[in-house]
């Protein structure tokens, strides 16, 4: 699914109006009546307070506070006052409101006129959406911090006012939401951790808006949702045997970190890959047979660390290096050589990543569409860092296009960027995935797609969703707080049931 920037929305806006038998004051009824809905399933509090713009966020505003009334709710409305006339469809909301005249509202013109906030309220922000075009400053921010000091919970009408859609908001004030009630589509400004204070939980209202619109548009960015990854899923042939899978080397572990090549290892066969062979050190061999008794075993010469290939990587039909392996001199070598000689799609990972940063050289000798799987510490150590969320992912898709290499930025909303400049959010995954071995099994997952005959950009969107929807159906079940890597991998299996 494309993901529209706010300006495109607000086309997407304009163009149901011109496509449809509707006006723009009825598309703002259809969005404030979802938001009303919302609240009143949702929401049960004394009364609540309206902040309302003058834009159409503030009419939807007005809408609301008129059908909150009409629920039996007790409303009042506050406007920030300002010299703007206001928009049509705020002035068509206002009228209304003021004829009906059962619910007070008052004009903001300086601070003193900011009510008291009981902690039983709800405060339903509707004072700027995506018309925002500079940070709040003078009675808007302080408005804001009122909102914002006070203990009753605020729902932000499409976007917590303040924040950009497709920009960092660093340094903005902006309203701290509880829950974000946003239209028909999510925005870039939800899918970054640096805006994770102000969004609180996103909710997205269908208000219908023409379906054709996104068709006409083009979009440097996708969402990796359910329908994206069921058109790149290949379900299996009936006979299919073990040689159509492919066979998967992945090079991990150390002392003491045999378990990452474990969780590796057991990853990619749960995902699918005919055979798969861990190269790992003497140390290793019998912690990988005993716990992954379907893996092959390549035992290093060294006992301690993996040192060098000595087998013939066109042996394997995909390769993953990282995980657990360490940065030491030996490791380097045995990397340069692989980056040398290897003819396979190729995943890169952890400690592979952290030899790249040291030895940039290296960055050189990746082969077209190799696929790197950073957190975001081993990208700043890869890349440089970025001042912030937004910039970071523009990095990523510079950097790719450069090299000509898929970039899996993990994290909540893990991003993919592509050699094209095209880039992919993910929104499958959950908190409790934040725990070591959670990028272990997502490089045991690539990898397996690789061998299977996944192209590279297939195999990185499909393994980043389903590593997170595992993740998801392992929280469910156990919780987050106990979700171990291996419960998301005993549930990939689940995950590939839902596609
Ligand atoms: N698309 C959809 O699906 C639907 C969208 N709908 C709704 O419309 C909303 C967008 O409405 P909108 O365009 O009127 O913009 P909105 O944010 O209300 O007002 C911005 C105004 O404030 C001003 N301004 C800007 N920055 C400022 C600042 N820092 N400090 C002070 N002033 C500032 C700026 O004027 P300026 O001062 O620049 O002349 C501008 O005119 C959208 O978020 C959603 O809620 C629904 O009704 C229907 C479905
Ligand atoms: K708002």
């Amino acid at each position: 699914m494309k993901l529209l920037n706010a300006e495109q929305i607000r086309q997407w806006d304009a163009f149901t109006i011109k496509n449809e038998p509707l006006s723009s004051l009825e598309l703002m009824e259809r969005a404030a009546n979802a938001c009303a809905r919302w609240i009143v399933q949702n929401t049960l509090a004394e009364s609540y307070y309206i902040f309302c713009g003058k834009g159409n966020n503030g009419g939807d505003g007005l809408a609301i506070a008129r059908l909150l009334y009409n629920a039996n709710k007790k409303v009042a409305v506050y406007i920030l006052e300002s010299d703007a006339k206001g928009s049509d469809d705020y002035i068509s909301n206002f009228n209304i409101l003021h004829h009906l005249s059962a619910i007070p509202i008052f004009m903001i013109r300086g601070e003193r006129d900011l009510p008291e906030l009981p902690f039983n309220c709800i405060i339903i922000d509707a004072l700027f959406g995506t018309g925002l075009n500079r940070p709040l400053t003078g009675l808007a921010a302080k408005m804001v911090d009122h909102i914002n000091n006070s203990i009753a919970p605020a729902i932000a009408i499409d976007i917590p006012s303040g924040l950009f859609g497709d920009h960092s908001s660093a340094h903005n004030t902006i309203v701290k939401a509880r829950h974000t009630l946003s239209f028909q589509v999510l925005k870039t400004a939800f899918l970054v951790a640096e805006n994770e204070p102000w969004i609180g939980h996103v909710h997205i209202m269908d208000i219908n808006l023409h379906p054709a619109f996104p068709d006409e548009v083009s979009t440097p960015f996708s969402i990796i949702n359910k329908s994206l990854a069921s058109r790149e899923y290949r379900p299996r042939n009936a006979f299919a045997h073990k040689g159509n899978f492919g066979h998967a080397l992945l090079i991990a572990g150390s002392w003491g970190k045999a378990g990452a090549a474990v969780l590796c290892s057991r990853a990619c066969l749960r995902t699918g890959a005919g055979l798969v062979t861990a190269h790992v050190p003497q140390s290793g061999v019998t912690v990988l047979q005993t716990a992954v008794p379907e893996a092959m075993v390549f035992p290093d010469k060294e006992a301690e660390q993996v040192s060098g290939l000595n087998y013939d990587l066109n042996h394997f039909t995909a390769v993953g290096i990282g995980p657990g392996i360490g940065t030491g001199v030996k490791q380097q070598l045995l990397l340069k050589e692989l980056l040398e000689h290897i003819q396979r799609p190729l995943v890169l990972d952890a400690d592979a990543l952290n030899i790249l940063s040291e030895n940039k050289a290296l960055l050189n000798l990746l082969k077209p569409d190799t696929i790197l799987t950073p957190h975001p510490k081993e990208f700043a150590r890869l890349f440089g860092e970025a001042a912030d969320d937004f910039k970071r992912i523009e990095l990523a898709q510079t950097k790719a296009m450069e090299l000509s290499i898929f970039i899996v930025l993990k994290g909540h909303h893990s991003f993919v960027a592509c050699p094209d400049g095209t880039g992919y959010f993910n929104i499958t995954g959950n908190a409790g995935m934040a725990k070591g071995g959670s990028g272990d099994a997502l490089t045991g997952m690539v990898t397996s797609l690789l061998a299977q005959g996944y192209l590279p950009k297939e195999a990185a969107l499909l393994g980043v969703f389903l590593h997170g929807l595992a993740g998801d159906l392992a929280a469910a079940s156990g919780g987050m707080e106990a979700l171990l890597a291996s419960d998301l991998i005993d549930h990939i299996g689940n995950a590939f049931k839902q596609l």
